[in-house]
């Protein structure tokens, strides 16, 4: 092992309440919102297919024109308690919402920047309604905070001269005093989840972060940050030079998933944060450009993120005036419907030590040891065969909700068929198991 002095705080997964709730949360609202969410993607009539956050880049506006939308923002739509609920209905149980992207425009009124809410035509402190909304409604609060900021002064991708290292040195302390004020603004919020930490600056400061994150969770015991917080000693993040996670649960998982079958990803908590279509986080006006996820589509990787011990963060894109489009409240809906019946094999689920196979995804609730399967794929024999450890064997399934119990056929040694109900299958749908040891006789 390579010693370390700016490496994990800890190693393993932390098992303290906090933690755990996180854990068994497992599936949460991603909200990306800011000034990107005006133009949507469209800029002097010409639509630009990569991402919309990303808009002044790709349409190669000048910074001041893109600052100059400030003045525009003014989500007088803009409803936390609305928002709340839709998150409710389609049951999330936490919610991200970025509280600054890599434009740097701030949604709430910070002491450290005029680049914020205060300095629009809207003037209020929109985070405190968010938070208070949806703290309310007993969901917990995580707040996305981009690093990498293209409005400060201060900013330097990589440290050439030593101005370069004393405008950094003022960035951290901007970065440091903006992370304490929104702590102290927001006392409800469970976590902070980093981004923009890519660049040479960042991977030469690993002493910062790790003090950063020592000191953000002195200030708010059981605090939660994602892996992308940290660098260490010799620049590595995620997992320091050791191949040990730095933060508390690994989000690299950025509109992909692991392998279903790896089962290395149970070593450590995780995130899966996930877009609708094919690559916008912010609002962009046209979504028929590349691929619509569709609910079953959603579905299915909520339930393998679950599987393998991971949580899945969805994303969404309100406009400029705060509003949702059609397809998003019908999608947060669509969810919510399926949750409402097959929650039990998500809510407190984690990785069950079965091997995956092609019907779906096993997973367990931590907490009665209930075993499920999450099927998405009925074979045309109408039989799930299903395969277990030698020592184990089905003695009952049911199906979720109505609750009827299916017919069940012993084969070979450790293989059960669980037979369906001929019929067509639109949606997936969960059996609950009920495992026995094997007679060791037969
Ligand atoms: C190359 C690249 C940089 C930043 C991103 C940001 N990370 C996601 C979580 C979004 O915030 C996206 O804008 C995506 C791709």
């Amino acid at each position: 092992k390579i010693k370390l002095d700016y490496g994990p705080l800890y190693h393993g997964k932390r098992q303290d309440p906090a933690m755990k709730k996180w854990r068994e949360n497992r599936f949460g609202q991603f909200i990306h919102w800011g000034l990107y969410s005006i133009p949507g993607g469209v800029w002097e009539g010409k639509t630009y297919g990569y991402a919309a956050e990303f808009l002044k880049a790709s349409a190669g506006i000048s910074t001041e024109r893109w600052n100059g939308l400030k003045d525009e923002f003014n989500p007088t739509e803009f409803n936390g308690k609305e928002w709340a609920s839709m998150a409710k209905a389609m049951g999330a149980k936490y919610v991200c919402l970025t509280t600054k992207h890599h434009e740097g425009f701030c949604l709430w009124p910070s002491k450290y920047t005029e680049f914020d809410i205060e300095n629009t035509p809207y003037q209020k402190d929109l985070m405190k309604e968010f938070v208070d909304a949806y703290s309310e409604a007993g969901i917990d609060v995580y707040l996305y905070y981009s690093v990498l900021d293209w409005y400060h002064p201060d900013w330097r991708t990589k440290l050439k001269t030593m101005d370069d290292v004393e405008a950094f040195e003022r960035f951290k302390t901007f970065t440091q005093n903006q992370l304490v004020e929104l702590l102290e603004r927001y006392p409800q919020v469970k976590g902070l989840w980093f981004d923009g930490t890519w660049d040479q600056c960042w991977k030469d400061n690993g002493k910062f972060s790790y003090e950063l994150e020592v000191l953000l969770k002195e200030k708010r015991p059981g605090l939660i940050v994602n892996s992308r917080l940290r660098a260490d000693d010799f620049g590595k993040r995620h997992r320091d030079s050791n191949g040990d996670l730095m933060g508390d649960f690994e989000s690299g998982y950025e509109r992909r998933l692991p392998d279903p079958r790896d089962t290395s990803v149970t070593k450590n908590d995780w995130e899966c944060c996930m877009t609708i279509p094919e690559n916008q986080w912010g609002y962009h006006k046209d979504w028929t450009l590349t691929h619509q996820k569709n609910t079953n589509e959603l579905l299915e990787m909520l339930a393998q993120c679950s599987s393998q011990g991971g949580n899945f963060l969805l994303n969404f894109g309100p406009n400029g005036k705060g509003v949702f489009r059609a397809e998003e409240k019908r999608i947060a809906r669509e969810i919510g419907e399926w949750m409402k019946t097959n929650s039990a094999a998500i809510y407190g689920s984690d990785y069950a030590g079965l091997k995956k196979q092609d019907w779906g995804y096993f997973t367990k609730n931590t907490k009665s040891g209930e075993v499920y399967m999450i099927v998405f794929n009925v074979p045309i024999s109408y039989q799930l065969r299903v395969e277990l450890p030698k020592h184990q064997t089905i003695s009952k399934a049911n199906m979720v909700g109505i609750g009827q119990e299916l017919q069940l056929e012993k084969f070979d040694s450790n293989e059960t068929f669980v037979l369906l109900p001929p019929k067509s299958y639109t949606s997936p749908f969960v059996i609950r198991l009920e495992l026995k040891a094997n007679k060791k006789s037969q």
